[in-house]
């Protein structure tokens, strides 16, 4: 074992109420919103071919020229309330929110920065408005925040330079007093979600950041980090020199979700996915692949049958509305979780073998195991491969009670479910009662 004064500081899964909720989200919300909304991926009738929220880094638009957008920025079919009624329609149970994306923004009256609502013609505390409106309805609040800030002065990609140096001192001073801000002024927050700590300058500061990480847990006991935050002392990030994850859940899933427990190395986990391939804030241009609802709920399946959750980011317009189409999908994917949410709460891994039926998902802290089906088989018949000695002595829909499925046994641990219906539009839950071998 290597030692390490800035590595990880706990081995293992939290095993404290604020994490054990947090492990039982299953599904959330992410919602990227920031001046980058109001040119939506397009300049001068000019699509930008990144994804939209990255567009001040286009050397198409001077920074200077994106700054200005903030004397635009008066979202005024801005309405949290709705946004929060929408979430909890979906069945979202936390939601992310970026209060800084890598652009500097602050979507909160920072007093460290100028660049910030406050001096917009909006002028309101945005972070508060979606804090609050979330909270209210029951949902939880993680703030993220993007440490990489393009429009800081003082930002330096690598340290190369004594000037450098004392400019990068400066930001992370900086950087400290923001997040310091956020959690002071917003206490009902359950904990922050990092991005833009991949620079040199950054991972070089392992014990400041280990420092900092420190002392926003003393300030915010409980608080919620993922190993995205901070590089150890040799420069590792989310996993430390030893293999260790950084942070209390992990952070490395983005638009990428595990095909197997063991790439989860038994730590917590959430997968961030966008709707369209690679959009996180709002893009006019609403095309390349699109995912359907059905698609979305797959990937909610996948990851609380592996222990995660899965959050699908949302990209409001300049003015503050949510697109139809992330309506639509939010419409979808709540009336279905309104059936089945039962098999994706407080859920996680069964320890069975993955079959091509779909996913098993187990309620945390009982035997209850829940079959969520995607593909049914021409037969109309799912084949079904149990550990050995589990015996099934129950099955029904989740949906529907009442109809009962009679699971023929094939040998010791497989068996056939012969379902009523064949032609499922949609995915669906059937609840196995186990029994083990008398
Ligand atoms: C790259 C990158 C960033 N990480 C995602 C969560 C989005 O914020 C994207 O801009």
């Amino acid at each position: 074992k290597i030692l390490l004064a800035h590595g990880a500081h706990r081995e293992g899964k939290r095993t404290d109420a604020v994490m054990e909720k947090w492990r039982g989200y299953g599904l959330g919300q992410f919602i990227h919103w920031g001046l980058y909304a109001i040119p939506g991926g397009e300049w001068n009738g000019k699509q930008y071919n990144g994804a939209a929220e990255w567009i001040r880094s286009w050397n198409g638009i001077p920074n200077a020229t994106y700054d200005s957008l903030i004397y635009k920025f008066n979202p005024t079919a801005f309405d949290a309330t709705a946004w929060a009624k929408s979430a909890k329609q979906m069945g979202a149970r936390y939601v992310t929110f970026t209060t800084k994306h890598h652009d500097g923004f602050c979507m909160w009256p920072s007093k460290y920065s100028k660049y910030t609502v406050a001096a917009s013609p909006y002028k309101k505390d945005i972070v508060k408005a979606v804090v609050d409106a979330y909270d209210k309805e029951g949902i939880d609040v993680i703030l993220y925040f993007s440490v990489m800030d393009w429009s800081h002065p003082d930002w330096r990609y690598e340290i190369k330079t004594k000037e450098d140096s004392v400019a990068f001192e400066r930001f992370k001073k900086f950087t400290r007093n923001q997040l310091i801000e956020l959690l002071t002024n917003y206490p009902k927050a359950k904990g922050l979600w990092f991005d833009g700590t991949w620079d040199k300058s950054w991972v070089k500061q392992a014990a400041f950041a280990d420092d900092l990480e420190t002392e926003m847990r003393k300030l915010r006991p409980g608080l919620i980090i993922g190993s995205r935050f901070r590089a150890d002392e040799n420069g590792k990030r989310h996993f430390d020199s030893n293999g260790v994850l950084m942070g209390d859940y992990e952070q490395g899933w983005e638009r990428k979700i595990p095909n197997k427990i063991e790439e989860v190395h038994g730590n917590d986990w959430d997968c961030v996915m966008t709707v369209p391939e690679n959009q996180w804030g709002y893009n006019k241009a609403w095309n390349g692949h699109i995912k359907s609802a059905n698609e979305l709920l797959e990937m909610t399946a996948k990851c609380v049958s592996l222990g995660g959750n899965f959050v699908l980011n949302f990209g409001p317009q300049g003015d503050g509305a949510i697109r139809q189409e992330e309506l639509n999908l939010a419409t979808k994917i709540g009336d279905w979780m309104k059936l089945n949410q039962e098999a994706i709460y407080n859920c996680g891994y069964a320890g069975y073998e993955k079959q091509d039926w779909g996913y098993f998902t187990k309620k945390t802290g009982s035997d209850q195991v829940y079959m969520v089906v995607f593909n049914v088989p021409v037969s109309g018949a799912l084949r079904l491969k149990m550990p050995a000695k589990t015996k099934i002595s129950k099955a029904y829909m989740l949906a529907d009670r009442e109809e009962k499925i009679l699971p023929e046994e094939i040998n010791s641990n497989e068996y056939f479910l012969k379902l009523k219906k064949k032609d499922h539009q949609e995915p669906f839950v059937i609840v196995l009662e186990t029994g083990k071998n008398a």
